[in-house]
């Protein structure tokens, strides 16, 4: 058995590689961005096929750049932004469709249509989701519905379904393997979290062939081999990034939890072997399967988070590079009154308004960039405030402290203002990459490179800690203007 675990942690904006050593350490990253497709208002596609060729190469760049020897290598863990659906031909693994993505809004009216038919209900029983164009459903009947003879091909089994674990596995095999894992079915909203299986009645709402479907597996298994320099490397661990982000914050038990920091924010909670029921906007979801078992999360999934700062830089040009945004933001006390609402695809949790869109309010003669850039900033901490109240409110915890990870935790001066705006303090472990830890953990467990959860829980430690430090009628006052500037995105967009 070798002493390196791979991670392949396949993201919204980039796919990254990472091998870890035995005692977590991080022996080689690499990291290359892609390409975002916008091709309608409100629309985000990405090319499957640039998915795969990233993910290839920087896997292949970090092998190179580490010197290890492939052999040393025990398995591959696969991690990956989730709900984004490809359809791809089983006979040539050409994609039939550019993949549509998560934050891509085009199904909306399916989820409307859905609802007029009284499933709304039905769905979040079942899978536990609030009905949204969010999840992979209403996108692969999108497919299905555009593509020509799709629906038929699919029906006969030529054409495949898969989220990007699935993607990359059937690539990495040689089209031998169609799988995923309890993790990313459960981000679907054709999958049954309760029943542990593919929902009939769903899948008949949406007219979703169920031979087109992976199987779903544990998230800690072997699945197949991955030929790398002639070396067959076992494909052992699968879960979607934030569960896996979870799972390597090591919240193993019930009542843990962690924010990550990425395009969008994620706050999930591991609530144990039974689904707990949001009365908040939270959805329920599987946190992990493993020997057989899952335990299950509430999550709070707000869509544009770190993706704020890259609008900034891109699209507005008020700063060259993502770090730049701490800079600017301290060179003002405060924003000035000024409110950014980053509602660029909609409102995820706690509102759950498809048609809510982005607004800057607060704003004077004396605005200026800074103030803007701060807004921004603060905008990603106070979506997370209300993730964590409405998490708080369900589960009846209060949570003592945030855990942190994602590539915008990496700002100081974000999490300094989420601590204050909180109340709580915020801790960001040693290994910031938790994505891929956990991706690589669950691979690990699989083949033998570490015995057990206690064993991994063992060797993680906190790095960071950012603690509270605003004054109580400050931190209200922030708060109730945020509340004021979310309600002005409402139910924006025309429909
Ligand atoms: N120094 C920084 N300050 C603020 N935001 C940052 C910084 N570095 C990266 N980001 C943001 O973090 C996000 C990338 O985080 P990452 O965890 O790599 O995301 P993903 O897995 O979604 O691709 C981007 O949206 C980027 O704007
Ligand atoms: O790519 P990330 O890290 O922003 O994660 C995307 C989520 O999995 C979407 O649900």
């Amino acid at each position: 058995m070798g002493n390196y675990v791979l991670a392949l942690d396949q993201g919204t904006t980039s796919s990254r590689a990472i091998l870890f050593d035995r005692e977590q350490n991080i022996v080689g990253m690499a990291q290359k961005e892609f390409t975002q497709f916008y091709p309608k208002e409100g629309w985000v596609e990405h090319d499957p096929m640039e998915i795969y060729s990233s993910q290839y190469a920087v896997m292949m760049e970090v092998i190179a750049q580490s010197g290890v020897d492939v052999r040393e290598i025990s398995a591959i863990g696969i991690t990956n932004q989730r709900e984004t659906t490809i359809l791809w031909d089983k006979s040539t693994g050409r994609p039939v469709y550019n993949a549509i993505v998560w934050q891509c809004r085009r199904t909306a009216d399916i989820i409307d249509d859905l609802g007029a038919r009284g499933l709304s209900g039905y769905i979040r029983e079942a899978t536990g989701l609030v009905p949204d164009a969010y999840f992979s459903g209403t996108k692969i009947k999108w497919i299905l519905d555009h593509v020509e003879g799709a629906r038929e091909r699919a029906e006969r089994g030529e054409i495949l379904f898969g989220t990007v674990d699935s993607w990359l596995i059937w690539k990495l095999t040689g089209g031998a393997v169609h799988v995923t894992d309890y993790t990313n079915a459960s981000r679907t909203m054709i999958y049954n979290i309760r029943t542990l299986d593919w929902d009939r009645k769903l899948l008949d709402a949406l007219d979703i062939p169920r031979a087109m479907l992976p199987e779903v597996r544990g998230c800690s298994e072997i699945y197949g081999y991955a030929a790398v320099q002639g070396v067959r490397i076992p494909i052992a661990g699968i879960a979607g990034d934030q569960q896996a982000a979870l799972f390597g914050q090591c919240c193993f038990a019930p009542g843990e939890a962690k924010n990550t920091y990425g395009t969008g924010c994620f706050l999930l909670m591991n609530t144990g072997g039974t689904p707990c029921v949001s009365e908040n906007g939270l959805l329920t979801t599987i946190a992990i399967g493993l020997n057989g078992k899952v335990q299950y999360a509430l999550e709070g999934s707000v869509f544009v988070g770190g993706a704020v700062i890259q609008w900034i830089r891109d699209e507005m040009r008020f700063i060259n590079e993502s770090r730049d945004a701490e800079y600017y933001a301290r060179k003002v006390p405060d924003t000035g009154g000024v409110y950014l609402v980053p509602a660029f695809t909609g409102l995820g949790a706690p509102h759950w308004d498809m048609y809510a869109r982005g607004c800057i309010v607060g704003i004077t003669r004396g605005t200026r960039r800074e103030h803007i850039i701060r807004a921004a900033q603060e905008s990603i901490a106070y979506q997370s405030y209300d993730l964590v109240k409405a998490m708080e409110r369900d589960t009846g915890i209060a949570l003592a402290e945030l855990n942190v990870d994602g590539g915008a935790s990496r700002d100081r001066f974000l999490m300094q203002f989420q601590a204050d705006i909180l109340g709580k303090r915020v801790c960001r472990p040693m290994i910031r990459e938790t994505t891929a830890l956990g991706a690589a953990y669950l691979a690990g467990l699989a083949t033998g490179v570490w015995k057990d959860l206690d064993e991994l829980k063992k060797l993680w430690s906190c790095d960071i800690r950012f603690d509270p430090d605003m004054e109580e009628p400050t931190r209200q006052r922030l708060l109730s203007g945020w509340r004021k500037a979310v309600g002005r995105s409402l139910d924006w967009a025309e429909h």
